[in-house]
């Protein structure tokens, strides 16, 4: 079933035509990653799919709804009860404890305290890093501050988890074991992941990839 598609997307910077033509299907619970050389618009699709960057033309639909036509209020909701995001740093917020900024997002749709972190300390220690609940981000790894923004990610049970170069800032060996956490978790929950990537290695962990190319996006069928 498809739950998230694009077609046609248009989008430019100035000069720059950063898409150009690009569309994309995500089904329900698969994990895809989005490669392609650098500045081939990658970043702009994930951007526009996930509701953040409106395209100058084009469409996207989530389930039966028109993301491209929703207003910026309904697009923010929609982003924070379906969607997850994990950038290349984490992106915590730095006065809060790492259990807080895992707790954020249910703390925002108005679960009580006391229950939203116990549904965080859960997520923190699938992902291994209940260790640094009560540090800051500035005080965790590169590593642990990845699984931390991971669990911030997935507390809110999304459908989909958007995931920009998640593993961009870690050396080999924790970007594997952050794949393999964010990959078994999105499997447990059923969350498709749409994962841009220039690393092989990174996109191996998913279903299917799809190749940006000059600002068109291509899906290649490639199911392991
Ligand atoms: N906010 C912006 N303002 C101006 N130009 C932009 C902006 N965002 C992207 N671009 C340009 O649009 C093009 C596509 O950028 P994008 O970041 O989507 O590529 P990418 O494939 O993700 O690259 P990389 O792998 O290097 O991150 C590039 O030429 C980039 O310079």
């Amino acid at each position: 079933m498809s739950l998230l598609v694009a077609q046609d997307l248009h989008k430019s910077f100035g000069k720059t035509h950063a898409l150009e033509g690009a569309g994309l299907t995500i089904r329900a619970g698969e994990i895809v990653a989005v490669m392609g050389p650098s500045g081939s618009g990658k970043s702009t699709l994930l951007h526009c799919i996930a509701g953040i960057l409106p395209p100058d033309s084009g469409v996207v639909r989530y389930g039966d709804r028109e993301l491209t036509s929703m207003s910026d209020r309904e697009r923010s909701e929609l982003r924070r009860t379906d969607f997850g995001f994990v950038f290349q740093f984490g992106q915590l917020v730095p006065e809060l404890t790492c259990l807080e900024n895992v707790a954020l997002p249910l703390r925002l749709s108005g679960m009580k305290r006391k229950d939203a972190e116990r549904a965080a300390k859960d997520w923190m220690a699938k992902l291994e890093v209940d260790g640094v609940a009560d540090q800051r981000p500035g005080e965790t790894s590169g590593g642990q501050g990845q699984r931390v923004a991971i669990a911030r990610a997935l507390v809110t049970a999304p459908k989909v988890i958007f995931a920009d170069e998640p593993t961009g800032a870690l050396d080999s060996l924790n970007g594997e074991r952050v794949m393999h956490l964010l990959t078994s978790a999105a499997r447990e929950t059923g969350a498709a992941v749409v994962l841009v990537t220039h690393e092989a290695r990174v996109a191996a962990y998913s279903d299917r990839e799809v190749v940006v190319r000059d600002g068109k996006a291509r899906d290649v069928e490639f199911v392991r």
